[in-house]
């Protein structure tokens, strides 16, 4: 944790907490009037791919999803021979550039017998020379064959990928999509945009790929350096020099990238702060009229003087202080030496060439060559390390990516089917809640408190009471949105955690108060009310006119096909069109919304929904349209039992067979509309205060 002491400013670039005043771990550093205190490395950091020590625990972790990872690739349609071919490459682009490696050695052995013997083994030149020429082409070849062969196979990972997470993310319900660890773990599967996003998977079968090629190259080049260095003179004195040389730059290189670790800063110097504060004085419009006013443009001249000579030179901003910083830590006698180290192969070379003056030309090759040979080695070395982290890096995205899978989902699923008796569905269900209460996850107080009611089969119950009084909550209870805290709900006499989650959802049908529109066509919206159903375009049609949204989509130039929100926008400058359509379009939405609903109750002779459920449908209306609406949905719903919520007090309550009158999570009222009047409770007093106005 952050202890503020007197702190003014903090900055940070990456998340994370930690005690400043914990020294084994936070190192502080004071950059003029900056205290900037950073996370410790550990000690083993400084080795290259050994600063992600503790992924390699990951890394265990992560080994039995590489296997299913490895297993679903293969399984992929033709990605087992794409990979194959890719390894193919990779391994290609290894071996032959050591290959190469070692044919250029052989001429330089052509070269010293020549210049030894005066005489030159034509065949054999040939040979090497075609040898070293093909090593090149084929070194080309394996790296255009990896290239080529990249696209399809990574398309196809990420498509088959892409299906798999989309599922894993559909199938979770409310309370655990709601649930923070859950968003965080799908925010790290997901990225926010698809757009050159290459899949995790294959990113890991990549780095594994760099791993194997680094490592066989690593091994090829160092063997193939050896055959070279055996038959020159000092070649061994030359590869270690030169090996010392590009290893030493390759390790401050490597300490100069060092990522931004956990860090923050503060300052506790107060002339600084003062200083600061009347520089936004003035530069602060809104304190001008006082500045004038109070005639204190020479006192806030002086103040802010006096604060800066005090602070003196030491008055910068902190992230010029860090760059400052950085760049004095550059600097260290080994930087100084760094460079001229660079030459000592060449001096060595020259001295050499000094002592045996017929051998200048192989010696100036091999220099060449050896210096050549080596800075691949070291730069593979060091790729060869980098990898191991990313590796570990890897294998835990591929653990994440198969995680998401198994998020398990808070309401469990029942095993009774439902309905047992298909003409009981026909005949529609009864509904019956037992002393329900339920708190929302996290939330203190109770949303429902002791809710007792029962509906018989096919009756009509209308939930009335002012907004936050419960009466969605008990709708979202009846399709298991969440469950109960205590006591039970029983849905066709059974309790409704013992039915099989997906047989309780089909038999109800339910249009939420906060409905959202998908982003897809007018047609899908209302189709996905009955995914069985979903081709039928005349089903779809006949939903729409009973929703009452026909004569409003064919009035749109793409009538049923339009999309009122376009996920994809067109890339052009302007858009003029589309935001036309869907501001015309937001007037017939609650009408689709409606026919989603029909689509799945009422329009088909033989659905199978007993149930149906609205929550305020008619909150956005006017009285009129209300007024239809009601209408329609007596005459349509049948023989459905019907649960209708809604803060109004009118026309519907009158036909209801039970009303619940809420307040504040509890029942307070319940009975028919006549009972409720002869009461002369609350539900009374209020419906002859609203009621005739929507009459
Ligand atoms: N997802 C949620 N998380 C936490 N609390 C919630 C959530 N949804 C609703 N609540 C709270 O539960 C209580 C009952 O809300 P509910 O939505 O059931 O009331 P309502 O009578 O339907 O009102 P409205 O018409 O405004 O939806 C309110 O206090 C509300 O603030």
């Amino acid at each position: 944790m952050w202890r503020p002491g007197r702190q003014t400013n903090t900055f940070s670039d990456r998340k994370g907490t930690f005690d400043p005043t914990d020294t084994r771990h936070v190192k502080h550093t004071k950059l003029e009037v900056w205290d900037f205190y950073e996370e410790r490395e550990p000690k083993l950091a400084r080795i290259p791919g050994s600063s992600s020590l503790e992924k390699y625990m990951d890394l265990l972790e992560g080994l039995p999803y590489v296997w299913r990872m490895v297993k679903d690739v293969l399984a992929i349609p033709t990605c087992a021979v794409l990979l194959l071919l890719y390894a193919v490459g990779q391994l290609g682009q290894a071996i032959f550039p050591a290959l190469g490696l070692w044919y250029q050695g052989q001429l330089l052995n052509i070269v010293q017998v020549a210049i030894d013997t005066r005489t030159v083994d034509a065949s054999h030149l040939l040979h090497v020379s075609a040898g070293r020429i093909m090593c090149s082409l084929a070194q080309r070849a394996m790296a255009i064959l990896s290239f080529r062969v990249q696209e399809p196979l990574t398309a196809r990972i990420g498509r088959w990928y892409g299906v798999r997470l989309f599922h894993a993310r559909a199938r979770l319900d409310l309370p655990t999509y709601e649930t923070t660890n859950v968003q965080r773990q799908l925010d790290e599967v997901f990225p926010e945009s698809d757009l050159g996003k290459i899949p995790v998977a294959f990113e890991a079968l990549q780095t594994a790929a760099i791993f194997v090629r680094a490592g066989t190259q690593v091994l090829a080049q160092g063997f193939a350096l050896m055959q070279v260095l055996g038959e020159h003179r000092d070649g061994l004195l030359l590869c270690v020099i030169t090996g010392l040389s590009q290893g030493t730059m390759w390790f401050s290189q490597l300490n100069a990238m060092q990522p931004t670790r956990v860090w923050a800063a503060t300052t506790t110097n107060e002339e600084y702060v003062k200083m600061q504060g009347w520089r936004r004085v003035v530069s602060d419009a809104a304190h001008r009229k006082e500045i004038v006013a109070g005639n204190l443009g020479e006192y806030a001249s002086s103040e802010f003087k006096k604060a800066s000579d005090k602070v003196g030179d030491k008055a910068g901003e902190f992230r010029e202080q860090q760059r400052w910083e950085a760049v004095r830590q550059g600097f260290s006698l080994w930087t100084l030496f760094e460079h001229p180290f660079q030459y000592v192969p060449h001096i060595v070379f020259a001295l050499r060439a000094i002592q045996y003056p017929a051998s200048i030309p192989v010696s100036l090759a091999s220099l060449h060559l050896i210096q050549s040979a080596m800075h691949g080695l070291i730069a593979n070395f060091y790729r060869l390390a980098n990898s191991t982290s990313s590796v570990a890096e890897q294998l835990a995205a591929v653990r994440k990516l198969y995680e998401v899978g198994n998020i398990k989902n808070k309401v469990q699923d029942g095993t009774v089917p439902f309905p047992e008796d298909a003409s009981e569905i026909k005949s529609s269900v009864a509904v019956e809640f037992r002393n329900v209460s339920f708190k929302y996850p996290g939330a203190e107080n109770y949303a429902l408190r002791n809710i007792s009611f029962k509906l018989a089969p096919g009756q009509l119950c209308v939930i009335v009471g002012v907004n936050g009084s419960g009466k969605s909550t008990i709708l979202k209870l009846i399709v298991r949105l969440y469950d109960p805290d205590e006591e039970e709900i029983l849905i066709g006499g059974h309790d409704i955690r013992t039915l099989k989650l997906h047989d309780l959802r089909q038999a109800i049908s339910v249009l939420f108060q906060d409905f959202t529109h998908f982003p897809l066509s007018i047609r899908d919206n209302i189709a996905i009310g009955d995914p069985s159903a979903a081709g039928d375009d005349d089903h779809v049609r006949l939903a729409a006119r009973l929703g009452g949204a026909e004569s409003f989509i064919e009035k749109l130039p793409d009538g049923f096909n339009t999309y009122l929100d376009r996920p994809v926008r067109d890339l052009k400058e302007r858009r003029h069109s589309s935001d036309a359509a869907s501001t015309t379009a937001r007037c017939g939405m609650q009408g689709i919304a409606v026919a989603r609903t029909f689509m799945r109750s009422v329009v088909s002779e033989d659905t199978n929904v007993g149930l149906l459920l609205f929550d305020e449908p008619s909150a956005s209306l006017d009285p009129v349209a209300e007024h239809d609406l009601f209408n329609r949905l007596r005459e349509l719903r049948g023989s459905k039992t019907m649960l209708f919520s809604s803060h109004r007090f009118g026309n519907l309550t009158r036909h209801a067979d039970l009303i619940l009158y809420m307040n504040e999570s509890v029942v307070v009222e319940a009975g028919t509309h006549e009972e409720l009047l002869k009461r002369e409770g609350e539900y009374a007093n209020i419906w002859k205060l609203q009621a005739q106005a929507f009459m």
